[in-house]
């Protein structure tokens, strides 16, 4: 790999259906530090028998297996582990799937199910009980029975039905207890647009009012919140979802930027929810943390000159860079021949794709192309997001570096779904690049009708102040040196990736 950088932004996530939403908490909030317990299961994960003993959240999953590990039981472990919960696990299915769909499912028998529940809730203190797949009536009928035997502080319901391939993942005869007999145990239930139609024998969701109907006719079956999520409203501009409390609806709003991976995307905001109740959060902020986590993205621009210097390929920089927590990766390889940069792009898009993780390729449409990456990224020197989104077509992600109002307002005309702003800070990663400092990225965020990234000298010590700055449309941080100038990309992303979501939103 020739010398070339590998950079980080922290635009966006795929929001809960089929968008990408290029945000990152940008709230001047910053929730209260971790309990001290959380810190303690840190350390003391491994051992499940210092469970009992130990006091730190804890979050069971009653949910299926998704072989791909983007869904299910693998997505909500990897959530309650980022945001400082304990997991255990109840497994109702083993799913074969993968980025393509359910090839296969094999539902785990109810006894065995009901066994698995007992072990857990009679000997490990659960503080939230999140459910995912529920096969059928019996399962739920399981879970129900055992809920009442071993009551729980909080019950999160995230109503799977279909997955996002579209395979059926719940008998359609479980509607009815779930309606009748989970709701009215559950503290939250969390449907997407398609279920919450489902469970309310099939109305049509077409606008933020409908969702709000919906919402209101749910609470109905008895849980105490429900969140209509609307990233499936493909007709809509943005992202909105609908809370409702029982007296007052709130809108949580998002960007959306066209995105194909959003597989996943379900379980993990309810697993957050789930970690937040079992720390002591109130409902509603327990969905913005949520929402927050969802949406930010740790957009990593990879750099080879750095990786080589710390003795690391593409494909492992890139790896770690996922581990970490990244939710978008750009190739900015700036010193490759094409064909090694092809085939360094082949090789991250294998990565990413089985990652769920959008791959962005800069500058260069003809790679993007060559390896159907995610998206491009182009400069004010590079070819217009005009003439990118000619050759990529609608359904890429389109990201354009902007300094000024007037190129923020070019970048929406020509269709970016995103744009850049920096260097906010002093950087040496790109060469004359001017600074523009916190006023700058200002006049930008303010003008923008897009998403903003900033980029430019980002790293942990300065990202929070960044975020804190509260501007409207900045939904996350771009880095490079931060992450691949270190010797550990996956520690340096992690820890970028925890201060961005504890930088909560307004
Ligand atoms: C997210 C993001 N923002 C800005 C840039 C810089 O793009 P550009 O101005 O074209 O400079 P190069 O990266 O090509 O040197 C970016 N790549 N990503
Ligand atoms: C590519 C680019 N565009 C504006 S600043 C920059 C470099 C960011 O790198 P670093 O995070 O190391 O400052
Ligand atoms: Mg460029």
């Amino acid at each position: 790999m020739a010398a070339a950088p590998q950079q980080s932004v922290h635009p966006s996530l795929p929001s809960s259906t089929s968008t990408l939403r290029l945000l990152i908490s940008s709230s001047p909030r910053r929730p209260p530090p971790p309990p001290p317990r959380a810190r303690r299961y840190n350390r003391l994960a491994a051992s499940a028998s210092a469970a009992r003993e130990m006091p730190w959240p804890h979050v069971l999953t009653v949910a299926g297996s998704d072989s791909g590990g983007g869904a299910g039981i693998q997505a909500d472990i990897k959530a309650c582990a980022a945001l400082g919960a304990y997991c255990s696990s109840v497994v109702t299915a083993v799913t074969a799937q993968n980025t393509a769909g359910v090839q296969g499912i094999h539902v785990v028998p109810e006894e065995f199910i009901r066994e698995q529940l007992n072990s857990v809730l009679s000997d490990m203190s659960v503080d939230v009980v999140k459910t995912g797949m529920l096969p059928s009536i019996g399962v739920v009928r399981v879970l129900c029975e055992s809920l009442k035997k071993f009551p729980v502080k909080a019950l999160v319901v995230d109503p799977v039905m279909v997955s996002t391939s579209g395979d059926i993942l719940s008998e359609s005869s479980t509607l009815s207890v779930y309606r009748d007999e989970l709701f009215a145990m559950a503290d939250i239930v969390t449907p997407n647009v398609k279920e919450a139609s489902r469970l309310l024998g099939g109305v049509s969701l077409r606008t933020v009012s409908d969702m709000r109907n919906a919402a209101e006719s749910i609470y109905k079956f008895g849980p105490k919140h429900v969140l209509v999520k609307g990233g499936d409203m493909l007709e809509s501009s943005d992202a909105t979802d609908v809370f409702f409390d029982g007296k007052e609806f709130i809108e949580l709003h998002a960007h959306r930027i066209k995105t194909h991976n959003t597989h996943g995307t379900g379980c993990t905001l309810a697993s957050c929810i789930a970690s937040e109740l079992a720390k002591g959060a109130t409902m509603l902020h327990a969905v913005q943390v949520a929402k927050n986590f969802v949406e930010s993205a740790l957009h990593h621009m990879t750099d080879s000159g750095m990786n080589k210097k710390w003795g690391r390929s593409i494909k492992e920089a890139v790896q770690a860079a996922i581990e970490g927590g990244a939710t978008i990766v750009q190739l900015r390889e700036k010193d490759s021949e094409t064909r090694e940069f092809l085939e360094a792009a082949k090789a991250c898009m294998e990565i990413c794709k089985s990652s769920g993780v959008p791959l962005l390729i800069n500058d260069r449409v003809d790679i993007a192309l060559a390896c159907n990456a995610d998206g491009v990224h182009v400069g004010q020197s590079d070819m217009s997001a005009h003439e990118v989104r000619e050759l990529l077509g609608p359904g890429k992600i389109i990201g354009v570096s902007c300094k000024t109002p007037a190129q923020a307002q070019q970048a929406w005309n020509d269709g970016a779904d995103y744009i850049g702003c920096g260097g906010v800070f002093p950087t040496s990663t790109k060469a004359n690049n001017p600074t523009l400092g916190f006023d700058g990225l200002k006049t930008v965020c303010l003008a923008s009708k897009l998403p903003v990234v900033a980029i430019g000298g980002i790293n942990a010590s300065n990202a929070g102040s960044v975020m804190e700055l509260g501007l409207p449309n900045l939904k996350g941080v771009a880095v490079v040196s931060a992450l691949f100038d270190r010797p550990s990309v996956v520690a340096e992303t992690r820890n970028m990736k925890s201060i961005l979501t504890n930088t909560s939103r307004t």
